[in-house]
C-alpha cells in the first residue's frame, strides 16, 4: 500500500540525513516540511524556543506528551545528558513506529523511553512503573482538547514540584484556549506566552506557553 506522509518523511530522512547525527535529522525533517509536505512537527522556529527552555532548565527527568514522528523528542534528547530520564508518549501506533525508526536513525534510542499508550493511562503509572519521583520539565504537544485533563492529572498524581517547567505547543493555532486560561488563572503557575510562527509557515502565528509550577 502507498506510504503515509509520516513514512515519506522518514524515508527522506534515511536518504538525506547522517545516521547518528540528530541535527542532520532535524534539518532533513524541516527541509521536507518547508519544501515538500507540511507536517505537524514543532519545526525549526518554535523548536529554537523550546531548545532555549530545555537548556535553561537542564532537566534530569522530562516527559513529552505527543511523540508524533519523534522530531521534538530528538530535539529535546540531543540537549540532555546521558544520565537524564526522558519519556515520550504517543497514542497512535503507526506514528509511534515511524518515531521509533526516526529516533534510532538519530542514534538517540538509549536516551529516549518511548511509550505507546494513552497519556491518561501512563501519567498515573509514572511513579510506580517508570520510577519517576517528580518531573523537572514537561512538553505538551498531543491533542489540544486533553491538555487541561493531562496537566490536572500531573498535579493530582504529585508529579510536579516547585519549579517544574511545563511547556505547551499550539496555543494560537489550532489554539488551546481552555488550557491557556487554566494555567494563567488557576494560581498554581507563573505562566508566560512566547509568540512564534506556525510550523513551516512564514505568515501564520503560533506560540508556546511556558508555565512554572509554584509548588
Ligand atoms: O493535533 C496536533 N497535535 C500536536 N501538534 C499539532 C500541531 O503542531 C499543529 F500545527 C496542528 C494543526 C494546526 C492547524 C492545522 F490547520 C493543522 C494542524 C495539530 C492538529 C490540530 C487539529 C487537528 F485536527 C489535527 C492536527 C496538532
Ligand atoms: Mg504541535
Amino acid at each position: 500500500s502507498a506510504m503515509s506522509k509520516e513514512q515519506r518523511v522518514l524515508q527522506y530522512v534515511q536518504q538525506n540525513a547522517s545516521r547518528g547525527d540528530p541535527d542532520s535529522v532535524l534539518a532533513a525533517v524541516d527541509k521536507f516540511g518547508w519544501e515538500t509536505e507540511w507536517a505537524m512537527n514543532l519545526g525549526d522556529v518554535k523548536g529554537a524556543i523550546l531548545d532555549r527552555f530545555v537548556k535553561e532548565t537542564a532537566p534530569q527527568t522530562m516527559l513529552e506528551l505527543g511523540t508524533y514522528m519523534g522530531y521534538s523528542a530528538i530535539r529535546i534528547a540531543r540537549l540532555l545528558p546521558e544520565t537524564a530520564k526522558f519519556m515520550t508518549v504517543e497514542f497512535d501506533q503507526e506514528n509511534a513506529a515511524v518515531a521509533r525508526e526516526m529516533i534510532e536513525f538519530a542514534g538517540l534510542q538509549n536516551r529516549i523511553i518511548q511509550i505507546t499508550s494513552d497519556t491518561a493511562d501512563v501519567i498515573p503509572q509514572l511513579k510506580t512503573k517508570y520510577d519517576v519521583e517528580t518531573l523537572d520539565m514537561v512538553f505538551i504537544d498531543h491533542w489540544k482538547d486533553v491538555y487541561v485533563r493531562d496537566i490536572k492529572l500531573l498535579e493530582t498524581n504529585k508529579l510536579l514540584r516547585k519549579g517544574t517547567v511545563v511547556v505547551a505547543d499550539n496555543i494560537i493555532k489550532p489554539g488551546a484556549p481552555e488550557y491557556a486560561e487554566y494555567v494563567r488563572t488557576c494560581g498554581k503557575y507563573d505562566s508566560t506566552f512566547h509568540e512564534s510562527r506556525f510550523e513551516y509557515s512564514n505568515d501564520d502565528i503560533d506560540g508556546l506557553e511556558k508555565s512554572v509550577f509554584r509548588g
